[in-house]
């Protein structure tokens, strides 16, 4: 099955909301997870089943990126807030590297979310 992880800085998180929301029939297919409070807030607001793992600040973005080692993730949305530096850079950057040595789909705003899902739908029609 399709796995897909859902981030979003704080400043970012009603965006990703409203993407799922705009991509639920398709993302209701796959198995999601999410940073800790990205997935609480879907899980409340969307009709989708998310995996909520712990909050990004306290290790989140690194289960994230271990699950990506496994390559257990076919692609990751993960709406950066570009404009205010993070307490936890480094885990950020972590994930962000292990993404591209695992050459796993990495979406960082919304412009390439969209063809990252719509590249996962073309995928599975093949
Ligand atoms: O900080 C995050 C990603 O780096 C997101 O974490 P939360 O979803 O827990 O806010």
């Amino acid at each position: 099955m399709t796995r897909v992880a859902l981030i979003a800085h704080d400043e970012k998180k009603d965006d990703l909301v409203d993407f799922a929301r705009e991509h639920a029939a398709q993302l209701a297919e796959y198995d999601l997870i999410a940073t800790g409070t990205t997935g609480g807030r879907l899980n409340e607001e969307t009709n989708l089943d998310v995996d909520p793992q712990a909050s990004g600040p306290l290790g989140g973005d690194l289960m994230i990126g271990a699950e990506v080692a496994r390559d257990r993730l076919d692609g990751i949305v993960f709406l950066r807030d570009p404009l205010r530096a993070q307490p936890h850079e480094p885990d950020i950057s972590a994930l962000l590297r292990i993404c591209d040595v695992h050459d796993t789909a990495l979406a960082t705003n919304l412009a390439s979310a969209t063809f990252l899902i719509e590249g996962l739908a073309d995928q599975e029609r093949q």
